[in-house]
């Protein structure tokens, strides 16, 4: 049986912050706020993920108020997540995500994004698709506020 779930995901945008997306840390002027390394790309795959499976949220796996995922790379959250969908019989299929940012220029990292996902997801690249797109300077990601990014995920069981 297949199932499809989808995931949004934004982080503000800030100084004295890494910017970092599908685990790729990007030269950038501010980086993005929150608990773990905010990563909005895999934070919007990890829901796209469990929604797929029926298993909530992030947040309800992960809650920002506890210490013990503060600072933690999103990378080992999804391998959580990968590993809990195992656990239900899951494999997925493929994924498909969208960054919606203004600056900075994404397309050169995209492809280790990729890699990154497809390594820990334990799929082949193929499998795996991102894309950067801007809001034309229209809303808080045409002013540089925020970041956001939409993931959706086709998922198998066995
Ligand atoms: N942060 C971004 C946003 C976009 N891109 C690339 O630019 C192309 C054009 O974007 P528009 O929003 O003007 O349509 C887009 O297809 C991306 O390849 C980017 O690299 N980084
Ligand atoms: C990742 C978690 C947990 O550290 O927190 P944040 O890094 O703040 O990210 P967000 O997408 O706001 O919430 C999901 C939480 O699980």
């Amino acid at each position: 049986m297949f199932r499809i779930g989808n995931g949004y995901d934004v982080h503000r945008l800030v100084e004295g912050r890494k910017l970092i997306l599908g685990g790729v840390e990007i030269p950038h002027t501010l980086g993005l706020d929150g608990h773990s390394d905010a990563d909005a790309l895999l934070h919007a795959l990890c829901d796209a993920l469990l929604g797929a499976a029926g298993l909530g949220d992030l947040g309800h796996h992960f809650p920002d108020t506890d210490d013990q995922y503060k600072g933690i790379s999103s990378l080992v959250l999804l391998e959580k997540v990968n590993a809990s969908l195992h656990e239900k019989g899951f494999t997925v299929v493929n994924t498909d995500a969208t960054l919606v940012a203004q600056k900075p220029k994404l397309a050169p990292f995209i492809g280790q994004m990729r890699e990154n996902i497809a390594r820990t997801l334990g799929i082949d690249i193929s499998q795996v698709n991102v894309k950067a797109t801007t809001t034309e300077k229209l809303g808080f990601a045409g002013r540089e506020e925020g970041l956001a990014a939409y993931a959706v995920a086709l998922i198998e069981s066995r």
